[in-house]
């Protein structure tokens, strides 16, 4: 036997034994990733050497297999594994090939991965019919006692439910249940559950549905198949879902491009451990369902979906003290100062703990043996306690009252997990972070300043604000440390270009809590000027779309505060842009308001993206999908006959380019 061949079978070998481990006794020995690495490095060999494949080989088939203990159903779809990457490039490598493949332009679902075990359910009339594990793909475990006692899946459907579908979803262990599991646990002298995936697996195999309804499982559904479905899109399965009773996380975006894509990516690896459940990855599904059924699928998954999984290494050590961070808003983060420990290829000393609630949750104490995760290049995280470790004269953890760098009580508003510092004008460390945030690149992205020069600068007492950048004077800033003549003339002229960006980057250079780039955008639309916005009552503020409660209450207090209303005085004095521009509102009416558009197809005179921005420059709003409340779809070349289906089935008015163009001239 040839090197290579023996490497093969020995990984074969090993890959079943870990599958077995992982879906079977619901004990894994490796971690996912570490699983994943032999996988791929497999699925590498066999490539390379075709000669050696086999078909039961680990990378041709879905991992899981059936039970005794249940009765065995054959799926009537085959229930798929699904292609993952842990990397950006492998993502763009499959969107290429997949706009290559497809005709037409292609949007993207995204949708979290929720980490559990995988479930079928079969509905007919609306009713409960069965409940199936995925098995090995091509039959699973009839388990549908024990699904009954999860009280988030329906066993009555409402609405406009096909007479018989499947739905697909992952049984899910939510944090808080497992925790508690685990407290009782540990109190009966048993050994805690590793982690919250394989407990949910292992609850779905019990004999007993008495057993699995004490445990506080909780079923999340993603998938619709069968015939005749009132749908074209992934996206609009989703909401159909939803409206028949089933729980459908609200989390699912539809990206029209790679970067809405990305943009998921990079805000749900850092947030997703706010959510009360687990989740390892991100699902990224071609949207329109005709596309999906002419990539279809390779032997052991769809070709229309990836999932990008959050790496995730883990690590125990000791957390040694909590101290507490202030970023510019006030923000307090508590950050748990740990015993260092190699992780994920770097030393870790520190450790997110996110907010006191967190704390709480998780019961962390100082002394404790804390699991310690990394994904990626974020700061990592502490996501648990070895509880078997702990000292039995340990104290719960007093969050802290005042704020570590200015001493100021610290306050916290109802329904937020934050607490803050409120003292925004005297405390250190929201001075300079307000002033970074106001020099970052998406907002007034100030060349030659960087974020450094601007902490000197404050302590250096030659600003307190942003408004003080205006007046820097070459002379003062020269002497700075590392600071040279010509980059001294490249900071005071990188300033005075910022006077050129636009409100709506002005605006949200400010920092006003909750107003974020898109918020800014919305608000410099509606008020056009920084005095009409000051003016604006809170009132006035909810009525514009989008703006809620928190960001109107948060909008009229910054303008409240005498400091405020004086800096933007000043801002307006230098000559910064504190209203949209003549020829940019020359371009803004009213024209559309209250009516909502829908744009599919290509376009001759304008791009997607300026037909979108008309609409918006107009008052109107872009939508998705068609729906009942879509008032136009604006219809180009090569439209999906879905789209034109749905529009005339639900009465949408159908325009031609010109026909729209027409409207707003
Ligand atoms: N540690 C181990 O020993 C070990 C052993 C075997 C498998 N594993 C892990 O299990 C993975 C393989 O398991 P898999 O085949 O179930 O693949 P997977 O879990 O990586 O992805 C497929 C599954 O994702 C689930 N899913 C969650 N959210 C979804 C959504 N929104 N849309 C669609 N599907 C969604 C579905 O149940 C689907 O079956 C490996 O990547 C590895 O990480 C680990
Ligand atoms: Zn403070």
């Amino acid at each position: 036997m040839s090197t290579t061949e023996q490497q093969i079978n020995e990984l074969r070998l090993a890959l079943h034994q870990h599958n077995y481990n992982y879906y079977t006794l619901d004990k894994p020995e490796i971690s996912d990733y570490e699983f994943d690495q032999l996988l791929e490095k497999l699925q590498e060999l066999e490539t390379a050497h075709p000669e050696l494949m086999d078909e039961n080989s680990p990378t041709q088939r879905v991992g899981g297999a059936i039970t005794k203990n249940f009765p065995t159903i054959v799926h009537e779809n085959r229930m798929y594994s699904l292609a993952n990457s842990y990397s950006k490039e492998d993502l763009e490598d499959w969107e290429k090939r997949i706009e290559k493949l497809s005709d037409g332009e292609v949007e993207y679902t995204c949708e979290l991965k929720y980490d559990g075990a995988s479930i079928s359910l079969t509905y007919e009339n609306g009713e409960l019919l069965r409940a199936v594990t995925r098995g090995d793909g091509n039959q699973g475990d009839e388990i549908t006692n024990n699904i009954k006692t999860i009280k988030s899946v329906p066993l009555k459907l409402k609405g406009d439910y096909p007479q018989k579908f499947e739905i697909r979803g992952e049984v899910v262990l939510p944090y808080e249940g497992f925790a508690q599991l685990n407290a009782e646990r540990v109190e009966n002298g048993e050994e805690p559950y590793a982690n919250p995936r394989n407990t949910a697996s292992g609850s779905l195999k019990l004999q007993d549905s008495s057993e699995t309804a004490k445990r506080p499982l909780d079923c999340l559904l993603y998938s619709v198949i069968g015939e005749d479905l009132p749908f074209t899109s992934q996206f609009e399965s989703l909401q159909k879902a939803r409206e028949w009773g089933f729980k459908v996380p609200q989390e699912a975006i539809l990206a029209s491009s790679m970067q809405g894509v990305d943009e998921f990516l990079q805000y749900w690896d850092i947030h997703r451990h706010e959510l009360p459940y687990e989740t390892d990855g991100v699902v990224i599904k071609v949207n329109n369902l005709r596309q999906q059924e002419e990539l279809g699928f390779t032997s052991k998954a769809p070709r229309w979906a990836m999932a990008y999984k959050f790496k995730t290494e883990q690590e125990e050590t000791i957390l040694e003290s909590i101290t507490y961070q202030v970023g510019r808003t006030g923000a307090i983060t508590p950050v748990a100062n740990l015993k260092p420990v190699q992780l994920a290829g770097t030393t870790v000393k520190r450790a997110s703990l996110h907010n006191a609630d967190q704390i709480e949750k998780l019961d962390i104490r100082v002394g404790d043996a804390v699991y310690v995760e990394k994904g990626g290049e974020i700061i990592p995280k502490i996501v648990g306690v070895n509880f078997n470790k702990r000292d039995a004269s340990s104290n719960p953890t007093q969050y802290a009252t005042n704020c570590p760098e200015c001493e100021t009580e610290l306050v916290r508003q109802e329904g937020e997990a934050q607490h803050y510092c409120p003292n925004a004008t005297g405390c250190p460390p929201q001075i300079v972070g307000r002033i970074q945030h106001f020099i970052s690149r998406k907002a007034m992205d100030i060349e030659g300043l960087g974020g450094e020069t601007v902490a000197l600068l404050v302590k250096e007492g030659l600003i307190e604000n942003y408004a003080d950048l205006y007046d820097l004077k070459k002379e003062e800033v020269l002497p700075l440390e590392r600071m040279a003549e010509k980059s001294a003339i490249n900071l005071i002229n990188g300033i005075q270009q910022s006077k050129e960006v636009v409100f709506e980057r002005v605006l949200f250079a400010l920092g006003i809590r909750y107003v974020g780039e898109t918020v800014a955008k919305k608000l410099a639309k509606y008020f056009k000027t920084i005095d009409a916005l000051a003016e604006a009552s809170q009132e006035t503020l909810v009525n514009v779309e989008e703006i809620g409660e928190k960001i109107a209450e948060s909008v009229v207090h910054f303008f409240e505060v005498e400091e405020n209303r004086n800096t933007i005085e000043r801002l307006k004095s230098f000559g910064v842009q504190l209203a949209i521009s003549e020829e940019e509102l020359e371009g803004l009416t009213d024209k559309l308001q209250g009516n909502t558009f829908v744009i599919s197809g290509v376009f001759q005179k304008v791009s997607r993206k300026e037909l979108k921005k008309l609409i918006e420059d107009n008052g109107g709003k872009v939508t998705g999908s068609i729906s009942a409340k879509t008032n136009y779809l604006v219809a180009g070349e090569n439209m999906g006959p879905s789209k034109l289906a749905k529009a005339e089935k639900v009465g949408t008015q159908i325009i031609s380019e010109d026909d729209f163009l027409e409207m707003v001239h």
